[in-house]
């Protein structure tokens, strides 16, 4: 049970005790400069105090010497001397501050008592100062040795400083850097032509590169190159495709932007959605991109909002931006009534919700009109995507109306006659990682409207409206608003810093050395912030038991995985563990673990579970391809995840009988896990929790669904199975790395089998 119980500490430690988080949006930059200046004073609480070892000398040479130390004189000198204003003066001038001081004071005495035989000089200054024969102060050297082993930061401060001084980051693509680029941008609001006619520029020339926020506009462009016979490949982190074969690359790719290659020259890249440089979490990777690409001429298109900052990034470049604007191509007018009831539902509607219990209750709700209605979220497999925007769109199918998440603000094409809003407030996560209501910012509100009336649809008129008529008015003064101009664009330390960081500080947990990193690094904060880390650390906190190489830590850290997900952290735990043991991952462990064959859903719950299921095999593709020896089956796993894609689509398809199975079930069984997994489907509707509130730790991440019961007893297991490993140092740099990856800037490891 102690196990357990710390093995659960450590998962909330994860979720809850952070006392530094990083929820940065442009809008409070500042407030991140003011705070990063507030944990200057207690940056050094996060740098945790190495355990000294006691009796250093194998024989008692100061005893010996000079005969044995009264105990109780000894404690009398080591008070005296931490008390002394002039040993307090000298710690500051050393880097220790009043939080260090107490800790390597407390370290200090108790490793001086509980010493049988102290290191012979240490001994004989005391002896000495016991007789008259020394001076207190003359202790100081050797308390400042002891201090410096238990901090080791203390003699490489400058160092670490050095290595998180982020000011620079164009000098960091020194490629990129020795060419002239010409820089345009195709600036205008939505369904404007922008990505078009950048694509058109990326399609007439030799080779380009395409860079784009979703696997599913990716995947666009590259069939729309290779249909319009210019071969292209596909690059995502979980898929290749070849548009001539694996052999003979394309010159031309469409890649997700996090898979940006910044070593490979193009004549033309096209960076879409620009503004997504400002994303708390992937905001880095169009940073990358924008700074790194090696490319006669970078096309990037997205808001005007964007332009500003990046002609500022520009200024540090040297390069120049030519703008290209645009106006929407089709009419878009807001309604002057709200819808009020799903009545009034007409075809070519699309009700957009913040939240999937809004998403099933319209959809249930519709569907009890006699309508049938697609739905697409977020968190559907793309081939379910697809298959209900195709089934929304044909104009012959009788589904006439879509019900969505804002998911669709970016990338299907959707023939939408309309948009209504369901509601305008949004579940977020505040810096804090705590939940928090919010209105929908206008940039996001105008790209979500700016699906209706898609140029050349069958709806080249949009409309957009509110569900409830007292959102009109706020709907209505969002949408006349300008989206905010961008403040800064985000950056993310790269595996090679944190390498460096360990290095230097080879006993810090890798969640540890982040948290360093970020509290001491320097940004250049009228261009750039640093992006949330709180999903690596997650990632990190999870896993810091599992002895890994660091490199290897890293890249698994790096998993794009929801950690909402709790079956999805559990596997991402199991794989982890089996991968450290060198043992590779097989699809039969995948199947065992998975359920696999797998059933069509009988319920909500069931569909829930098989989209984690579809993520866990997006978990095991991704790493396939940075850990290729110990991930052997990634082509039967795919196959596998195409299955499961066609029986999550068949679910959707059903999913109001889902939701009336789900409720039967609801009313039959009162136990527990039918609370919990109701709960879980619902959480973003949950009230946030008081910490006074919270009760025991397990049972808050029972009830929060971030944990399950089996969850909870598999990591039992784990623990228990860790405590009979031999320990192993968790800074291990037992990794080849050789060709980069692209991802982030990480390299691809792969791991020397262990004899
Ligand atoms: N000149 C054109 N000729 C033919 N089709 C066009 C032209 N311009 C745009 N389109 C089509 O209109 C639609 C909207 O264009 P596009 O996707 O480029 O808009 P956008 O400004 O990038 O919108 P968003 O901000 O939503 O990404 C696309 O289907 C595109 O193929
Ligand atoms: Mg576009």
């Amino acid at each position: 049970m102690q196990n357990s119980r710390r093995c659960i500490s450590l998962l909330c430690a994860t979720l809850q005790t952070h006392s530094i988080r990083l929820g940065i949006g442009t809008s409070n930059m500042r407030l991140l400069h003011r705070r990063n200046k507030k944990h200057e004073t207690n940056v050094s609480a996060l740098f945790k105090p190495v355990q000294v070892q006691a009796n250093a000398d194998a024989e008692d040479v100061g005893s010996e010497l000079v005969g044995k130390l009264e105990k109780a004189e000894l404690l009398k000198i080591l008070n005296k001397f931490t008390q002394r204003r002039e040993v307090k003066a000298l710690c500051s001038e050393n880097g220790l501050d009043s939080y260090l001081q107490q800790q390597a004071f407390g370290s200090f005495r108790r490793y001086c008592i509980e010493a049988e035989n102290l290191p012979v000089d240490l001994h004989i200054i005391f002896s000495d100062i016991m007789q008259g024969a020394g001076h207190i102060d003359d202790v100081f050297p050797y308390f400042l040795r002891h201090a410096k082993t238990v901090f080791p930061h203390l003699d490489c401060m400058d160092d670490l400083k050095k290595i998180s001084d982020l000011r620079q980051p164009a000098n960091w693509y020194s490629n990129a850097r020795a060419i002239t680029r010409k820089i345009v941008f195709h600036a205008g609001p939505t369904n404007s032509g922008k990505t078009y006619h950048a694509m058109e520029r990326y399609l007439s020339a030799k080779t380009g590169v395409y860079c784009g926020p979703l696997k599913l506009l990716a995947t666009e462009v590259y069939n729309k190159a290779n249909e319009r016979g210019t071969p292209c490949d596909l690059v995502t982190g979980e898929e290749r495709k070849f548009g001539i074969s694996e052999n003979s690359p394309a010159n031309h790719v469409a890649c997700t932007v996090e898979m940006t290659s910044v070593n490979t020259p193009y004549e033309v890249a096209v960076i879409d959605e620009i503004q997504q440089i400002r994303d708390p979490q992937r905001g880095w990777a169009w940073t990358r991109a924008f700074l790194g690409l090696i490319a006669d001429e970078v096309h990037v298109c997205g808001e005007a909002g964007a332009l500003e900052l990046l002609q500022k990034i520009c200024e540090t470049t040297g390069e120049t931006v030519e703008i290209r604007r645009y106006d929407r191509l089709t009419e878009l007018t807001v309604e002057d009534s709200a819808l009020g009831t799903l009545d009034n539902v007409m075809p070519g509607d699309c009700i957009v919700c913040f939240s999937k219990h809004d998403i099933y209750t319209v959809s249930r709700e519709i569907e009890a009109r006699g309508k049938e209605v697609a739905v697409i979220y977020g968190g559907l497999p793309p081939g379910t995507k697809l298959a209900q925007a195709a089934k929304f769109n044909d104009p012959e199918n009788s589904c006439k109306v879509m019900v969505a998440t804002d998911a669709i603000g970016m990338g299907l094409n959707l023939s939408i006659r309309r948009i209504i809003f369901y509601s305008l407030v949004k579940p977020t996560m505040n810096e804090r990682g705590e939940r928090e209501i919010d209105t929908i910012s206008v940039s996001s509100a105008l790209q979500i409207a700016g699906r209706a009336g898609r140029y050349r649809t069958q709806w080249e008129h949009g409309y957009v409206t509110a569900f409830k008529s007292e959102d009109l008015q706020t709907l209505k003064r969002i949408l006349s608003d300008t989206p905010e101009p961008l403040k800064s664009a985000g950056l993310h330390p790269t595996a090679d810093q944190i390498e460096l960081y360990a290095y230097h500080l080879p006993n810090s947990s890798l969640s540890n050395l982040m948290d360093i990193f970020v509290n001491l690094c320097t940004v250049d904060d009228s261009l750039y912030f640093m992006c949330n880390i709180e999903d690596f650390k997650f990632l990190a906190e999870m896993i810091q038991h599992v002895p890994l190489p660091l490199r290897a830590r890293y890249v698994f850290c790096c998993a794009p995985i929801n950690r909402k997900m709790p079956f999805v952290c559990s596997m991402f735990l199991k794989i982890a563990r089996q991968y450290s043991r060198n043992e590779p991952i097989t699809f039969e462990f995948i199947k065992k673990n998975c359920g696999w064959p797998f059933k069509l859903p009988k319920t909500i719950l069931d569909l829930v579970h098989l989209e984690s299921v579809f993520d866990v095999m997006d978990l095991y593709l991704w790493l396939s391809y940075r850990f290729m020896d110990l991930f052997p089956e990634a082509a039967n796993v795919r196959i596998a995840q195409k299955e499961l894609d066609e029986i999550i689509q068949q679910g959707v398809f059903q999913i109001t009988r889902l939701l009336k199975n789900t409720e039967a079930n609801q009313n039959m069984q009162d136990g527990e896990t039918m609370n919990y997994n109701v709960r879980r489907i619902t959480h973003v509707k949950e009230p946030r929790m008081s910490s006074a509130s919270r009760g025991r730790l397990t049972e808050r991440l029972l009830a929060q669904g971030l944990l399950t019961p089996g969850m909870l007893s598999e990591l039992r297991k784990e623990w228990d199975a860790q405590q009979q490993m031999p320990p192993k140092e968790s800074a291990d740099f037992g990794t080849e790395s050789d060709d980069e990856d692209n991802y982030g800037g990480f390299k691809k490891t792969r791991r020397k089998r262990r004899k």
